[in-house]
């Protein structure tokens, strides 16, 4: 049978890989897919290096338009990232009859109910497996392995890089800065690492995820994102010493009320697998009605491992694109119509524990006016950690595990902390989820 011609868009670190990965494997790949699928054509913006990268083997171009209008290339792998060119070159090729498949979490989060509407026109696939977790076969787990649950909750360390300077500065107490240049250099890090940093990579993932697990079009715009740049050093600290690791999670709750979907810097049990996902990796834990829970974890970053998810995709298309559009795997897992429009909770309404520091003048009294306040809020204290003045100081920390309860009464509660002439400056305040 004639073999899939692939175009490809974006050679750098996860194009270079997926590459190397089909051509190292291109046999075996085959064997599984029913038929050959090759690269034809590379468009990049560096045509050098594209065709150092390819050993002169394919057609190199710059301008990626050439790529989605080849009426020879049946699949388009969208590899540059970004909302911009990267939407129009997507829609160009769905328009041009072409299947896509993307790593771009960043498009997906934020048009992908456009791009799977016009996909469904045209009745041609999306996939983006890579575009969540890397390497971690998520989307199929979630999409098809689990597709006989009601899912309840998502839990996600789904950012490389910020788990790795997490990591970093725990254990070897490298500063913020120097790790996040090791994360570039390793190619774990977004072309604006703001988006690893500051939550946004990390909410474009749980964004999706929380589409095919609940059925709800994709919606970026009402996540809750909050990255690691406002976390200290003391926090993490205190946190061990009461039993608990701090990592930047991704979490996607059903409630009666609705679903919450917030990316936040959490406090969870130390003794907890996902807790101890160290590095650049990524761990994701579903809790299904049926199946209890189950964790999925691996690179999430990386040339080879994102090419893994990249591959698989072509796979699936390629043992797919003969088959009826009607008996496909529909691209958020529901079918289309059967899409529910629930409600996501604004933060203020979302039902957690949480860690209290409040830096205090050490008198009598100020445990109990603060005690006061929180039974005030009706927010019960599961532990406590009072520390003893440095020598010659008259000021400590005290810290405060809650049991749960809603956002806001935990705001109105520091407000009214924070007013106490004896409580110095503002209380931190970070989440925690025991994830049971
Ligand atoms: N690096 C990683 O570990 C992972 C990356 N991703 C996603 O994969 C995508 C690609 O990421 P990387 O490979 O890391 O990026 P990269 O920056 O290494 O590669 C992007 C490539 O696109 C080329 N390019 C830029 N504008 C272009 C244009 N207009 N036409 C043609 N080529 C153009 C650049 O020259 C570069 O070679 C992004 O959406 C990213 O979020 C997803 C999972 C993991
Ligand atoms: N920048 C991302 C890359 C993979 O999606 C990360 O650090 O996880
Ligand atoms: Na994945």
């Amino acid at each position: 049978m004639k073999s899939i011609k692939v175009g490809l868009l974006g050679i750098g670190t996860v194009g270079s890989g997926t590459f190397n990965v089909l051509k190292r494997n291109q046999q075996e790949i085959a064997a599984r897919a029913g038929r050959g699928i090759e690269i034809t054509m590379v468009a990049d913006l560096n045509t050098e290096r594209a065709k150092e990268l390819t050993n002169n083997e394919v057609e190199v171009v710059s301008d990626a338009n050439l790529v989605v209008n080849n009426p020879d290339i049946d699949i388009v792998i969208e590899l540059i990232g970004g909302y911009g060119i990267a939407k129009d070159l997507v829609l160009k090729a769905i328009a041009n009859g072409k299947h896509v498949v993307t790593a771009n979490k960043a498009l997906i989060a934020t048009h992908g109910n456009e791009i799977f509407k016009a996909a469904q026109e045209k009745n041609v696939m999306v996939a983006f497996e890579a575009a969540v977790a890397g390497g971690i076969p998520i989307i199929k787990a979630l999409r098809e392995g689990l597709t006989a649950n009601s899912i309840e909750w998502i839990a996600g360390i789904i950012n490389g890089t910020t788990n790795f300077i997490l990591s970093e500065m725990r254990d070897k107490g490298l500063d913020f800065d120097i790790v996040l240049k090791e994360a570039q250099r390793l190619g774990y890090a977004e072309a604006d690492p703001t988006f690893d940093i500051e939550g946004v990579d990390a909410a474009h993932k749980l964004t999706i995820m929380a589409s095919i697990a609940f059925g709800i079009p994709v919606q970026f715009d009402k996540a809750h994102v909050e990255g690691i740049t406002k976390l200290q050093a003391t926090d993490i600290r205190y946190a061990e010493q009461l039993g608990y690791r701090i990592k930047l999670l991704g979490i996607t709750k059903r409630t009666d009320a609705g679903i919450e979907l917030r990316v936040h810097p959490t406090l969870i049990p130390a003794s907890r697998l996902i807790a101890n996902v160290e590095g650049a990796m990524n761990a994701v834990l579903v809790r299904g009605d049926a199946v209890g829970e189950t964790l999925y974890y691996g690179k999430g970053a990386g040339a080879e491992p994102t090419a893994s998810a990249v591959i698989a995709d072509l796979v699936d298309i390629t043992r797919l694109a003969t088959a009826d559009p009607e008996h496909r795997v529909p691209h958020l897992a529901f079918q289309p119509d059967a899409m529910a429009d629930t409600k996501i909770l604004p933060m203020a309404e979302i039902t957690t524990s949480y860690y209290l520091r409040m830096h205090v003048t050490d008198q009598a009294g100020v445990l109990a006016d603060v005690t006061r306040i929180l039974a005030d809020s009706s927010i019960s204290i599961d532990a406590m950690l009072q520390k003893e003045p440095a020598d010659g100081e008259t000021q400590t920390d005290i810290i405060m595990l809650t049991h749960k309860t809603q956002e806001k009464n935990v705001e109105t509660a520091i407000a009214k902390i924070e007013n106490l002439a004896t409580v110095v400056g503002k209380v931190t305040k970070i989440r925690l989820e025991e994830l049971n």
